[in-house]
């Protein structure tokens, strides 16, 4: 379980370009459960990953993961119960090393240990095991840098990454948001079959409307660093893209220009 209490995260605190991003966050989310993050830009969803995976400090509020109090960890101390992968695929993992090493590097997180020992033969049958269920035909690269990997796979191979260290938390920052339609669709059925079977408490942010909807079990929007909606169970399943993107205009005050993109 996550349960975040009354965050409140300010940027540049005391000077002229001070910013409350997090301005009283309370929320709770059960294990296993797969919450979806919308928002419009500058609203704080990033920050409040960032507050999970311990690279922004809570300035206020308590951050609770299971039953530690991880208010003040940062990302190593978080490493093997936070898994994240980003919107950018250069982001998650490193394009010199092989696909099978990045693998024997995820699987590390969180460990102190160094790097050596890190590939026996029965964590190199393991890794192509869970490459090949990628149905991607990587297995028979796994000697492959993977910089040579297309966008589509390295964020398939991230996927895979963040189940290694046994993370029981997966935080999704727009995760499909650089891929061509096709292989978003792939990835987001990927992500649905990761998050269900290794029952990962999940929160993925967004910014299509139909994503928010149609992936996950609870949706929450952000505006001005605050929940301004958080629906769930009957009420969300009647709930419709065009109700979302009304409230957008809502909070916005303006029309927006790009409700294409928010469909899609
Ligand atoms: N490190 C930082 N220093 C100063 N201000 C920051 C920092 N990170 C974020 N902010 C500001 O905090 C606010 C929330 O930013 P955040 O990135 O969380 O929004 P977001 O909802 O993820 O937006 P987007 O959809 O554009 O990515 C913004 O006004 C942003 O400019």
């Amino acid at each position: 379980m996550i349960a975040l209490s009354d965050i409140k995260v300010v940027f540049g605190r005391g000077t002229p370009l001070e910013k409350q991003a997090l301005n009283g966050i309370s929320l709770t989310i059960e294990e296993g459960s797969f919450v979806t993050v919308i928002g419009s830009n500058g609203a704080g969803k990033s920050t409040l990953l960032g507050v999970l995976a311990g690279d922004v400090i809570a300035t206020s509020g308590q951050v609770r993961i299971g039953t530690a109090d991880v208010t003040r960890q940062g990302t190593a101390a978080r490493a093997g119960r936070v898994a994240r992968v980003f919107q950018d695929p250069l982001a998650g993992s490193c394009g010199a090393l092989s696909i099978e090493e990045n693998l024997a590097l995820a699987a590390r997180r969180g460990e102190r240990r160094g790097l050596a020992p890190a590939l026996g033969a029965r964590r190199r049958e393991l890794f192509r095991a869970r490459i090949a269920e990628l149905n991607l035909g990587l297995e028979n690269r796994m000697g492959d840098r993977m910089d040579l990997l297309s966008g589509g796979q390295r964020q398939a191979v991230s996927l895979v990454m963040a189940t290694l260290a046994g993370s029981d938390v997966l935080l999704l920052d727009e995760h499909t948001a650089a891929l061509d339609p096709g292989m978003a669709e792939f990835i987001m059925s990927l992500t649905q079959k990761i998050v269900s079977e290794r029952r990962l408490t999940t929160l993925m942010v967004t910014h299509s409307m139909r994503q928010a909807l149609d992936y996950g079990h609870r949706t929450i929007m952000l505006h001005g660093g605050e929940i301004v909606l958080d629906v769930t169970g009957d009420s969300r399943k009647t709930l419709q893209v065009e109700d979302l993107i009304a409230m957008f205009r809502k909070m916005r005050g303006q029309t927006l220009d790009d409700d294409a993109l928010l469909i899609g």
